[in-house]
């Protein structure tokens, strides 16, 4: 499968403009984000890399307008986000199914609740388990699927509403080495063609760069942009080459002295959680 590089670039999607997160008092709580700035262009695959507390999930509720900044503002199409909305949708590393609903009821609940005509909404469904291979499931509950089923079902179920923004928070993160990479693969597909922008939440460099157009690494606590690094090498990426693993040496040193940092915190007995 052939897939470029190219985006439909030009227009921005998401500007975050002097974002800080400061979790309870502000003189003496959590600063898990300091002085953020980012402007993520329309169809970006966006990673998110860092250690364990450096404010990547903070920063990606922020943004899905579940938990607001302290400071600074997050404009999503020049509009201030302030709570959740339709343009976009998450992903969570644990699924979030349904467990008394089958997939094909767990991928329509969204348009359901939305009035979604039924014929239409059926359409949608199928079509989502056709492209998620999903269909032989269709009647299974949450229960009886392996994660990565599980975590095709959570991928429909925003899909199905059409955001033109996915947001997902280390999705990939339970799964095994094969079928990680094999939803990796899907999810690039999706990308290529639906259009999406997306912000992907991961620990993992390997991830990072296998997936993303753009790599920004932030720094543990308080979480400040590191680096914001376009990755320009070819798709598909062979996870072997000189320039994947270039680049992995590259992130890999700058995400080891924000690691460092967290582990000084945690011999300090720090305030991490
Ligand atoms: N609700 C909260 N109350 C207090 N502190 C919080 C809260 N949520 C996050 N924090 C703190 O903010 C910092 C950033 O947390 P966040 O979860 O965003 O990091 P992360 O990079 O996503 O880490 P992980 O990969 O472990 O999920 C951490 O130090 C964390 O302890």
């Amino acid at each position: 499968m052939e897939m470029s590089m190219t985006s439909v670039a030009g227009t921005h999607e998401i500007k975050v403009l002097g974002v800080n997160k400061v979790f309870g008092d502000a003189e003496t709580g959590v600063v898990a984000l300091k002085d953020i700035d980012l402007t993520i262009q329309h169809g970006e695959f966006v990673c998110l890399l860092g250690p364990s507390g450096c404010g990547k999930s903070t920063l990606l509720n922020a943004v899905a307008g579940f938990s607001l900044p302290s400071t600074g503002d997050i404009l999503v199409k020049d509009v201030s986000v302030t709570k959740p909305g339709p343009d976009r949708g998450m992903v969570f590393q644990e699924y979030a199914l349904f467990p008394w609903m089958d997939v094909a009821k767990n991928i329509g609940f969204g348009l359901e609740i939305k009035g979604t005509p039924q014929a239409e909404r059926e359409a949608i469904v199928e079509r989502l388990m056709q492209k998620l291979g999903l269909s032989d499931f269709r009647n299974r509950f949450p229960k009886d699927l392996s994660g990565g089923m599980r975590q095709r079902v959570a991928i429909a179920r925003v899909l199905a509403l059409d955001p033109p923004i996915m947001l997902m928070d280390e999705p990939f993160g339970a799964l095994d080495a094969l079928t990680r990479r094999s939803l990796q693969d899907e999810l690039l597909r999706i990308w290529e063609e639906e259009r999406k922008t997306i912000i992907f939440v991961t620990h993992s460099i390997e991830e990072a760069i296998y997936l993303g157009s753009r790599v920004v690494v932030l720094t543990y606590r308080p979480g400040t942009v590191k680096t914001d690094i376009t990755i320009d090498i070819p798709r598909p990426r062979d996870t072997s080459s000189a320039a994947f693993n270039d680049m992995k040496r590259k992130l890999g040193a700058l995400v080891m002295e924000e690691h460092q940092r967290f582990s000084e915190d945690e011999r300090r007995g720090g305030t991490f959680d």
